[in-house]
């Protein structure tokens, strides 16, 4: 692949709008990305996160808007390959030995990851010689990512990459991907593990109902949301406690979203509401997304 200039951005999305049938998936979305960022996208199931990744790799034609990627157009940047993708559904030939599906792939790029590193660096060395089909949900997602690594290509481009791992599978996973992007690769994924985009990610991009509703830090995303989350475990809460705005339980912990901590605490206490496992934070990203994509945003 010929020497990028570096101020060509590794996307350039203008205006895309994407429809299937009658769903408008993508609304209007104007997204840049400079090469060498991390960047996450965010937004709640149907928000267009993998019509757009599907858009970027040409896989979809836009009803309106232009993508270009590292100066190119879709189709051209993956032949050039530009770009190695790893999607929800990415699918491998079951009956093949993966270390057979790695030849493959790497043979139909010119200056390929030498397979003993590519499978090193991606925890494959132990699966080369299991059949695709023996893999587990984690293991697979690792083989697909030794294939969109193959070709070293300079944008990276996943989508829920790491929904089937384990923890130890997903730390690994974020290492390799802060070594590549040390390295300059430009990393665009979309999760719904949000303290991963939190912890990886140099910007997020938050979608809603297929457009943009934040793009930035993440901590300039979570500071978008004034007010703290109180958690704390009991059975039943009075109503109309002051500063809150949202209440939410996940078995016996409650959180409130509050703009008034002090306020909502003293109710909670003349309530006689013992503050059991009392825990006050600011907004996580968490909050933030859901704040950003639950306020009329989303269909
Ligand atoms: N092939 C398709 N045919 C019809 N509708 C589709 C198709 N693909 C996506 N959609 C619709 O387009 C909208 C955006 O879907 P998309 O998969 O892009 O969202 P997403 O943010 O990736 O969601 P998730 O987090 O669930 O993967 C949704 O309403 C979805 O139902």
């Amino acid at each position: 692949m010929p020497a990028l200039a570096l101020d060509v951005p590794a996307l350039d999305i203008s205006g895309l709008t994407v429809r299937h049938g009658d769903v408008l998936a993508v609304d209007d979305l104007d997204l840049r990305i400079g090469q060498g960022e991390t960047v996450a996208l965010l937004g709640p199931n149907g928000a267009g996160k993998s019509s757009t990744v599907s858009a970027v790799l040409g896989l979809l034609r836009p009803s309106a808007g232009a993508v270009r990627v590292l100066g190119r157009t879709p189709s051209d940047a993956v032949r050039a390959g530009c770009v190695g993708a790893m999607l929800q559904h990415g699918g491998l030939p079951g009956e093949a030995r993966v270390g057979e599906v790695v030849h493959l792939v790497r043979s139909s790029y010119a200056d390929p990851w030498p397979t003993a590193d590519l499978a090193a660096t991606t925890g494959i060395d132990g699966l080369l010689g299991r059949p695709v089909d023996a893999l587990s949900g984690g293991q697979r997602q690792r083989v697909l990512l030794a294939l969109a690594l193959a070709g070293r290509p300079p944008l990276l481009l996943l989508d829920e990459p790491t929904s089937a791992m384990d923890v130890e599978g997903r730390r690994a996973f974020w290492t390799t991907m802060r070594g590549l992007a040390a390295r300059g690769t430009t990393v665009v994924f979309a999760t719904h593990h949000l303290e991963e985009a939190d912890a990886v990610a140099d910007r997020v991009v938050v979608l809603a109902g297929g457009r943009l509703v934040a793009d930035g830090s993440a901590a300039a995303v979570r500071s978008a949301v004034s007010g703290r989350t109180v958690r704390l475990t009991a059975d039943r809460l009075p109503g109309d406690l002051p500063g809150v705005t949202s209440v939410t339980r996940q078995g016996a912990t409650v959180a409130l979203a509050t703009g008034d901590v002090e306020a909502t605490l003293r109710a909670l206490l003349d309530a006689g509401v013992p503050l059991t496992d009392l825990d006050v934070r600011g907004a996580s990203l968490e909050d933030a997304v859901l704040s950003l994509t639950t306020s009329g945003a989303t269909r």
